[in-house]
């Protein structure tokens, strides 16, 4: 590895906006967890639960991907937890000089003993609110509706999303099995967050082909897409999301791993990145993927090529799409004007 390009890219302020709280729970935390709420764990150090939270590059597909997300979310079940792992997820991504995040979860899997819908949110909002304290960077929260759970539920999680709208939860998300449950049975949930006026963000294409992006974007009043891979299937609606700057959360090592793209040489970055598209890059799950913002920039580097320049623009890609109000939006960008790079 070339360890001067990795600290170059570690010292670039960055912005994360697709990150799972619950794929992001620190092994040695999960030790602590587990030792304080008195739970059996399948190893008793926490590189010997790594097979349990983290995905080899044997990862079978997105299921199997999300199977890696149980045992963490068994110890997220209080507000200490929750709020904790908020806090330790800032935490991390200071380590990579990120200087915005936006943190999602799914507060109806945070219900198993006995929490509330908003006790869930409002526990990590207090957690993201303290990291922002202690780290200096500006987080919010995104709450995901579940594809596998029913609408009656959804639609709780939608109307508990839109209680915090503004004081902590930017956005909601649909994640899970892409495959199992297309975008198209999410119309009544996602009606619900339009009439709330949460914004909204969808995963989409990446288990599945580009008509769940078409639904997402056309029907779900998606205003940004998370991954987005199987884009390419589809030449007029890739024009469409261009020519409405609808930005893509690209997670690259995840979707090596979720094998939402066979190889490096066939993941459509670049690509996208030169035809235009608002291309940012993400985590995705700091845990289950074992990454970080600055070797998911070093693997484009190192596999795509790509150039200091290209990353910056990248980054700053990221900046636009955030989910924040104009003068948020200006504040936040006053920490990137110093970036290497000509600006455009
Ligand atoms: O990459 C993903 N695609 C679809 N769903 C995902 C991905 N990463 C995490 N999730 C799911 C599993 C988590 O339990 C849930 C909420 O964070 O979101
Ligand atoms: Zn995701």
């Amino acid at each position: 590895m070339n360890s001067d390009l990795y600290s170059l890219i570690q010292q670039l302020p960055k912005v994360d906006l697709h990150v799972h709280l619950d794929g992001s729970i620190k092994p040695e935390t999960v030790l602590d967890l587990a030792n304080q709420q008195g739970m059996d764990l399948p190893a008793i150090t926490s590189s010997g639960l790594l097979p349990y939270l983290q995905v080899t590059d044997n990862c079978k597909g997105l299921n199997d991907y999300l199977s890696k997300f149980q045992l963490g979310a068994s110890l997220l079940q209080t507000e200490a937890a929750l709020e904790r792992v908020a806090f330790e997820t800032i935490e991390q991504a200071s380590e990579h000089n990120c200087r915005y995040i936006e943190v999602r979860f799914g507060p109806q899997l945070h219900r198993q003993r006995g929490l509330g819908l908003e006790q869930v949110i409002q526990a990590v909002i207090n957690g993201l609110q303290k990291g922002e304290k202690a780290f200096g960077i500006k987080a919010q929260a995104i709450v995901c509706c579940l594809r596998h759970q029913p609408a009656s539920v959804n639609l709780k999680v939608v109307e508990a999303a839109a209680m915090f709208l503004g004081k902590g939860v930017a956005a909601v998300d649909l994640a899970g099995d892409e495959a199992g449950f297309p975008a198209f049975l999410f119309r009544k949930v996602f009606a619900l967050a339009e009439k709330k006026g949460l914004p909204i963000t969808i995963h989409a294409g990446e288990a599945a082909g580009p008509e769940n992006i078409r639904e997402a974007v056309s029907r779900l009043g998606a205003g940004r897409i998370g991954h987005g891979i199987s884009l390419k299937q589809d030449p007029v609606l890739l024009q469409e999301i261009c020519t409405n700057k609808i930005p893509l959360e690209m997670c690259p090592i995840s979707n090596i791993q979720t094998k939402a793209a066979d190889s490096w040489q066939e993941y459509p970055i670049r690509e996208y990145f030169e035809q235009g598209l608002t291309v940012t890059v993400n985590t995705d799950n700091l845990t289950v993927s074992n990454t970080d913002l600055t070797k998911e920039y070093m693997m484009l580097a190192e596999k795509l090529d790509f150039t200091i320049t290209e990353i910056v623009q990248l980054i700053r890609n990221g900046v636009e799409a955030a989910f924040l109000d104009m003068a948020e939006k200006n504040l936040l960008k006053h920490q990137f004007v110093n970036l290497p790079s000509p600006q455009r």
